[in-house]
């Protein structure tokens, strides 16, 4: 498969090393410099790149008949417009917060949880997120497709919000430490305990592979995907 890199950062290089050993070929890595790129050479492209381009890079990918997997984080203002070419151009567009198996296997223990807890009002729920520093985005990906899911299971939900909370309102603390790759942690406090499930992502690797296998599994089709299709989960 001829693989196009949108985006050559920690996620691009991490990404590339999994794809050459699965036996893939790099055909393009395009980083901030070069905006006027001809896609047409890649059976797909992986776009990792940082939230104000990640949407023109889907486009032009859709525009150009070619599949096209996106991560980038922070662009979400725009996903209908991504869904809505998708359709228009007969395309094939999946977009995940997050990639690794790990995380999508989290988002279903998240969303069973959040649905037990729905009649309990005695806890408050809350949200942590740690990321290294140089992540320009907050709270993270993986954090708001954390809250919306329990807002899809739990009535007494409406929103979430960064640092601060309500009744109906929760809460996502998002904090910035040198070189942690993503740790997630939905707490249930009440009086008398806390109920904590957390993921930890030890390195890249699993988000990287995640994105590589979704890059396989497109391949052929058309339509707006998530990463339950690629995992046959949920
Ligand atoms: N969904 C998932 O599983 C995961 C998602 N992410 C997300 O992926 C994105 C990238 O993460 P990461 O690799 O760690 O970040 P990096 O900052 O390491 O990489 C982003 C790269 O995009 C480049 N870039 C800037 N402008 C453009 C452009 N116009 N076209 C293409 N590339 C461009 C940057 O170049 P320069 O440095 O020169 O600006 C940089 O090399 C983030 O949004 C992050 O949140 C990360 C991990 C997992
Ligand atoms: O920026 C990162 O590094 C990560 N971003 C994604 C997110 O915003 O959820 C996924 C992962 O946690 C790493």
């Amino acid at each position: 498969m001829k693989i196009a890199l949108l985006g050559y950062g920690k996620m691009g290089k991490t990404i590339e090393q999994i794809a050459i050993n699965r036996g893939h070929e790099i055909v393009l890595t395009i980083d901030k410099n070069d905006s006027d790129y001809d896609i047409s050479q890649a059976d797909v492209a992986i776009d990792f790149s940082i939230p104000t381009v990640a949407f023109n890079n889907i486009s032009k990918c859709l525009n150009n008949n070619v599949p096209v997997i996106s991560g980038t984080t922070g662009w979400l203002d725009h996903y209908d417009e991504a869904v809505a070419l998708c359709k228009e151009k007969n395309g094939a567009f999946i977009y995940a917060s997050n990639y690794s198996l790990g995380v999508n296997i989290f988002f279903e223990l998240n969303k069973t949880l959040a649905k037990m807890m729905s009649t309990l009002k005695q806890y408050n729920i809350s949200m942590e997120e740690i990321h290294h520093t140089q992540k320009l985005d907050a709270p993270s990906g993986t954090a708001i497709s954390l809250a919306e899911d329990v807002i899809a299971q739990n009535a007494n939900y409406k929103g979430w919000k960064l640092d601060e909370g309500d009744e109906t309102t929760i809460p996502i603390v998002a904090k910035r430490i040198e070189d942690v790759p993503g740790t997630h942690t939905v707490a249930y406090d009440s009086e008398v305990d806390t109920i904590n499930i957390e993921h930890i992502a030890h390195n890249r690797q699993g988000f990287a592979l995640g994105a590589v296998v979704a890059a396989e599994w497109i391949i052929g089709k058309a339509g707006v995907f998530t990463m339950n299709d690629v995992l046959n989960i949920g």
